[in-house]
């Protein structure tokens, strides 16, 4: 089956105080029709700069270098501001980080809501109230249509995500939804919630998602496959289960170890020492093997390939030729 989004060496830099550095380093991921794939990575690895860069959303200073992105066969980094406004919110939704700093906190949210939808879909009827309250109820907001005339501040955060889901996703019905850390701004009941109503939709509409978080929890409840970033790199890829079952990447493993309630209350939880750091254009070696407890030289001086490897792929040197299993990389920890 032809992916519907298929990234191939994506390579994104930002330019800031005169110096050029790669946020995103040859990066490719395909997303197949009705899939819900995660990417997830701690803060500053290049996880939103990688949806941004598809949806030609990227601030002044940064550029796509290089790569295909590939949406329903049409490479949207050369195809045109044209194609991409009819392919932004129509074709590929996006649910943004914070709710309440995406929607205007001085225009109701009637108006908000119409505005929205006229701009991702022109033809639909959503004018009428009817239609909008038949959305909310989609999202199980059937409770607020009454309060549409309010401001934004008046709604919770997580009644704001899903009016915003309830757009993006049921109003504009594109057949792909970026949703970038959704639930991060959330109380980790409502954020339960939020990630129960995107694989409902998943399943009711079809949709393909992409859902972008640092919490490998969240991605273990809504996730078929699993992309890990760090440091621009995809560094690792699975289905789910293999990717908590079976880590093979030193990086996932040290994502897996830091979730709470993995260990017993009175063993102290590993710490990953330091940070991503986005790295110069002409860096060499692995980008995690600063920070790796079972790097080798190899690994500082050259940069490992996605290769295939038992239930999916993986970048890194230790990684066993042919295969192995995860506690041949642990020895040397
Ligand atoms: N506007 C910008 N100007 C300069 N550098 C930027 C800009 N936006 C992001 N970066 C840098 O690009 C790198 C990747 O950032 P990005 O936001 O894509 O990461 P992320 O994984 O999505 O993190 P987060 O979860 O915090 O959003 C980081 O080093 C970040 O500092």
């Amino acid at each position: 089956m032809e992916p519907l989004l298929e990234v191939d060496s994506l390579r994104t830099t930002y330019r800031r105080q005169g110096r050029t550095r790669t946020a995103v380093r040859d990066a490719s991921f395909v997303v197949h029709a009705g899939e819900v794939v995660g990417i997830v990575g701690e803060s500053g690895s290049g996880k939103s700069t990688a949806l941004m860069s598809v949806l030609g959303l990227l601030p002044p200073n940064a550029e796509v270098v290089s790569g295909r992105l590939l949406f329903d066969g049409v490479d949207l980094r050369t195809a045109g501001e044209a194609v991409l406004r009819s392919v932004r919110g129509r074709e590929i939704g996006l649910v943004p980080q914070r709710p309440m700093t995406s929607l205007s906190p001085v225009t109701r949210v009637r108006r908000q809501i119409r505005r929205l939808l006229r701009h991702h879909r022109s033809e639909d009827p959503a004018r009428s109230d009817a239609t909008i309250a038949d959305l909310l109820h989609r999202v199980g907001l059937g409770g607020v249509t009454g309060r549409l005339d309010n401001y934004p501040h008046q709604f919770s955060g997580g009644q704001l995500q899903r009016l915003l889901i309830a757009i993006a996703a049921v109003g504009a019905r594109p057949r792909l939804l970026f949703a970038d850390e959704p639930t991060t701004t959330l109380d980790p009941t409502v954020a339960a919630q939020i990630l129960r109503l995107l694989r409902d939709l998943r399943d009711e509409l079809g949709l393909a998602i992409v859902f972008v978080s640092h919490d490998l929890r969240s991605v273990a409840q809504l996730c078929d496959r699993v992309y890990v970033m760090y440091a621009g790199d995809i560094v690792e890829e699975g289905d789910v289960r293999s990717i908590f079952d079976e880590p093979r990447h030193p990086y996932t493993r040290a994502l897996l170890d830091s979730i709470p309630g993995r260990h017993t209350p009175l063993e102290p939880m590993p710490v990953l020492a330091g940070s991503v750091s986005s790295l110069p254009e002409d860096r060499r070696g692995c980008s995690f093997a600063p920070r790796c407890a079972i790097a080798v030289e190899v690994c500082h001086e050259n940069t490992p390939e996605l290769l295939p490897a038992a239930g999916g792929q993986v970048a890194c040197h230790r990684y066993p030729a042919g295969g192995g299993t995860p506690s041949d990389l642990g020895e040397d920890r």
